[in-house]
């Protein structure tokens, strides 16, 4: 079924047919005793999908890609993957079973080498290296050819595309991506986006959590809204970039925060 409701709201607008990858249920999850961040949050992923998670700030976006991995305790509602529970399974457990995840921040070694990160990625199946070593290189060539250099030395752009291909050195079926722009120049966020497409057209399902909304949805096959842990909208990126609700509360919001800090900043004095 393409389309089930959560009281009135389509939660799952657009969604192909068929059995979803990943499915998060009714979610429920915080990370304090009886404080819910997540309010029943729901959730599809098919086959081949970019899917993208917007909303506002406190939403509960990277929360909810937390809980699908294991970080943050499900209370309640369940996560699976091909129909295979998984919920609240242990990280390690998850990357076995074919879901990667990249974390906003902290997410290379910075001592050791590129090479020695992509290894680290794959600590559970070191034979497979040169193999997917290979497989890395056709994705992001620069990577081959700066393989010995420390993952320290490397830009904020740069480092993302590292932590981005250890998480694919164990062959996920579904990638999850914590605001991977986050912090990144507009040209180095626009190359972020760019890589994580590519990700996705070599066969990778993707979930991206954003605050770069207008961005991600030019990219998303669908999306979700969040907002105060629940889902708000969800549907075709492009449709939800074009509709007059969502402009209104989420990326209309963004565009005035933008104007307004921008009129607040100090102006030049005209010159004499
Ligand atoms: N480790 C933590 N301990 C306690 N509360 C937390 C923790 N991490 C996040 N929160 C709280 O959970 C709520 C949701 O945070 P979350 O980071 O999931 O939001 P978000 O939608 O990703 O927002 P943003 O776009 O600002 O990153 C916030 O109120 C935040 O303060």
């Amino acid at each position: 079924m393409s389309t089930t409701t959560a009281g009135d709201v389509a939660v799952h607008r657009g969604a192909p047919e068929g059995n979803p990858l990943l499915a998060a249920t009714d979610v429920f999850a915080g990370y304090l005793p009886g404080v819910d961040i997540l309010n029943g949050c729901n959730l599809v992923v098919h086959p081949g999908e970019l899917v993208g998670i917007i909303g506002p700030n406190g939403a509960g976006k990277s929360t909810l890609l937390k809980a699908l991995f294991g970080l943050v305790r499900i209370r309640e509602g369940s996560v699976t993957l091909k129909d295979e529970d998984i919920t609240n399974h242990r990280a390690d457990s998850l990357v076995r079973r074919g879901v990667g995840f990249v974390p906003q921040t902290n997410n290379v070694f910075p001592s050791l080498s590129i090479e020695e990160n992509l290894q680290m990625g794959l600590y559970q199946a070191p034979k497979r290296f040169e193999e997917r070593f290979a497989f890395i290189v056709d994705l992001f060539p620069t990577l081959g050819d700066r393989r010995k250099q420390r993952a320290g030395s490397l830009s904020g752009g740069e480092r993302q595309m590292v932590a981005m291909a250890r998480a694919l050195m164990m062959d996920p079926s579904v990638l999850l991506l914590d605001e991977p722009s986050a912090g990144l120049s507009p040209v180095r966020q626009d190359e972020t986006f760019i890589r994580t497409r590519k990700i996705n057209k070599a066969g990778v399902s993707v979930v991206i959590v954003e605050q770069n909304a207008r961005r991600a949805l030019q990219i998303c096959d669908r999306a979700y809204v969040l907002d105060q842990g629940r889902n708000a909208y969800s549907g075709p990126g492009r449709e939800l970039m074009n509709d007059p609700k969502v402009i209104e509360l989420y990326l209309g919001t963004l565009a005035a925060d933008v104007e307004a800090a921008a009129s607040a900043a100090p102006t030049a004095e005209p010159e004499a």
